[in-house]
């Protein structure tokens, strides 16, 4: 039996979190694979060492003094080694970041180091094996995850040892040259390792019992989720539910392996369980809500539409030229909404605005900005009736405006639009409606 552990930043943010990681790898032999991210925050208002890196990095690359910034980051590590009485000696480590910063190494070698300096700390700490990400997760020359062969490197990597420390978030191109995920890509390299070495369990320990039905900055208190599908964990994530990314569901999805999101501050909580399917059913109608500010929704009228061949088409391909992707797209006879991330549509508008009218000559186009998406998901909510119309009473009751409600064609998702400033309030009050009141 093999367990691979992935510890989030604020598991891993000092040494006292340190001995708390500690603890439970050697209290479960099977916990033989440790993935461990940079250190996180220790309170509210820190800063994530990966930011620390990234702006340092940025002055070295202005050619200004980093010198500074460079101590800083060095003080978050030594305060871990010193307060776990190690002897590893980073000060070799911080020259060679020293040196690599001047020269320019990139920005993703710079927040790359938070990993790799809290890899070698684990390593020597727990007395495992240190193996660096850069050698066996692999990137093609494009900067795409090349899946098959980090697979076919690392398991074979990996089959050498007992037990291996394999720092997150980071792996490397063909040249050489580090990449890294996304933030928070770390989740995603535990789910490399775990797929690997055919794991019998993906544990993710951070800093919350598992996942929540809400945002807990929302929600205080919101209540967990004790077992919830692989679909609908990406459905939440994918809206923002940070506590796992949303591409880390892929690797061992192929596997079947289940992921256990545990507290690293509360071990004894069993957490959520992430699974292939299940036969259990969730407490609630909906198994959890999440959601994301920052949308902006193009308005395209034009008579009979409906009727107009290929006019979804050219609406798609007027933002398709532009490199744009959208989120959602709901229609009606005569109108089509398409919604977007606003970063990214803000700077092409009027590209896209032109390309709109010279390619699906509509009748009018309004934009209309500062827009939240939230999504409603649950296995359940395809056996119960009513549940658009309760989400629709629930923020008719809470003054919240309804821009559009889509409910996925899987049954498993609702889609609500609102404005920016109603997010909190929307997701409150279907909280309430489903899980407080539980009607
Ligand atoms: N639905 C949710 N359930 C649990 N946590 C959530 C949810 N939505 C957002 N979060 C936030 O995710 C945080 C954990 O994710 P993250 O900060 O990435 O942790 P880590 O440092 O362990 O990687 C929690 O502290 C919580 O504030
Ligand atoms: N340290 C990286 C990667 C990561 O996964 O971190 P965490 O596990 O703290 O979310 C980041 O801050 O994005």
């Amino acid at each position: 039996m093999s367990k691979v552990v992935k510890f989030g930043g604020s598991s891993l943010a000092s040494a006292e979190q340190f001995k708390k990681a500690g603890d439970i790898v050697r209290s479960d032999a099977d916990r033989k694979y440790v993935v461990p991210s940079a250190p996180g925050k220790r309170f509210k208002e820190d800063t994530k060492v990966t930011d620390m890196l990234y702006a340092c990095y940025d002055l070295a690359e202005a050619g200004e003094d980093f010198s500074e910034a460079l101590s800083a980051i060095k003080a978050r590590y030594f305060e871990i080694t010193v307060g776990l009485q190690l002897s590893a000696d980073l000060e070799e480590v911080f020259e060679t970041i020293e040196k690599n910063f001047k020269e320019k190494a990139g920005r993703d070698y710079a927040a790359s180091r938070g990993e790799y300096l809290n890899g070698i700390i684990m390593a020597a700490y727990l007395d495992y094996e240190f193996i660096d990400a850069a050698d066996v997760i692999l990137f093609d020359e494009n900067g795409r995850f090349d899946a098959d062969r980090t697979n076919e490197v690392l398991s074979a990597r990996l089959a050498e040892g007992d037990n291996a420390v394999i720092p997150g978030f980071y792996g490397s191109r063909p040249d050489g040259s580090v990449k890294t995920f996304t933030r928070g890509g770390s989740d995603v390299t535990g789910s490399i390792v775990a797929k690997a070495v055919q794991a019998d369990v993906y544990e993710n320990w951070t800093d919350v019992s598992g996942f929540l039905i809400a945002d807990p900055d929302i929600i205080s208190n919101a209540k967990g989720i004790d077992v919830i599908t692989y679909r609908e964990l990406r459905e939440l994530s994918y809206m923002g539910a940070e506590v796992f990314h949303e591409d880390a569901i892929f690797p061992v999805r192929q596997k079947g392996i289940p992921i256990n999101i545990r507290n690293t501050n509360a071990p004894q909580d069993s957490g959520t369980w992430i699974v292939g399917s299940t036969c259990q059913k969730s407490k609630y109608v909906i198994t959890g809500i999440a959601g994301k500010k920052g949308f902006c929704c193009i308005n395209i009228e034009k008579d009979k539409m409906n009727s107009e061949i290929g006019f979804g088409r050219k609406v798609l391909q007027a933002f398709e030229e532009n490199g744009i992707s959208f989120e959602h797209v709901p229609s009606g006879i005569d109108t089509m909404t398409i919604f977007v991330h606003q970063d990214d549509f803000v700077h092409k508008e009027q590209k896209v605005a032109a390309a709109l009218y010279r390619l699906a000559k509509p009748d009018a186009i309004e934009i209309e900005s500062d827009l939240a998406l939230i999504a409603v998901v649950g296995r359940g909510m395809k056996s119960t009736r009513g549940t658009a119309g309760r989400i629709f009473s629930a923020l008719a009751h809470a003054n919240v405006n309804v821009k559009m409600i889509d409910q996925g064609s899987s049954e498993l998702n609702i889609i609500i639009g609102v404005a920016n400033e109603d997010f909190e309030t929307a997701i409150r009050a279907i909280y309430d409606i489903f899980v407080l009141t539980n009607l």
